[in-house]
């Protein structure tokens, strides 16, 4: 069990997808499929959609909470999402798009990729499944 502090309500699970970089959602997302399609990053090509998506945090435009927004009406967004540090774009677009997440986890060394892992954004709690 790893604790977190809790940024969005609810429980998510999933296989993690983990990235050193922050991500820019507006650009760098396609909200029609959940692909990173930002050429410089590290996850360009991959599907974020039903991963934890674990990411030391946000970058770029505002527009970037409405990004995954659409994607949580596309049914393409990730089911929750686990921060380094939250910054207020992605937190508001998953508070206001019901993905739980949680930031500041007590320790990373077991958020890998493939793992499998519920996040409960109500208690704060990560726990590898
Ligand atoms: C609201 C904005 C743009 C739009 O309506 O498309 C401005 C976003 O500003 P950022 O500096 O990119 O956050």
């Amino acid at each position: 069990m790893i604790e977190c502090r809790n940024i969005a309500k609810g429980k998510g699970k999933g296989e993690l997808i983990v990235s050193s970089e922050p991500i820019s959602f507006l650009g760098g997302v396609n909200p029609e499929t959940g692909e990173i399609i930002d050429p410089n990053h590290e996850l360009k090509g991959q599907i974020i959609k039903d991963k934890v998506l674990f990411i030391p945090g946000g970058k770029g435009s505002t527009v970037g909470s409405y990004v995954i927004f659409q994607m949580m009406k596309n049914n393409t967004a990730p089911k929750a999402i686990i921060c380094l540090n939250a910054e207020p774009i992605i937190a508001t677009g998953a508070i206001m798009s019901d993905i739980p997440m949680v930031d500041s986890p007590s320790e990373t060394k077991d958020l890998v990729n493939g793992a499998l892992v519920e996040v409960d954004g109500d208690e704060g709690i990560i726990t590898i499944l």
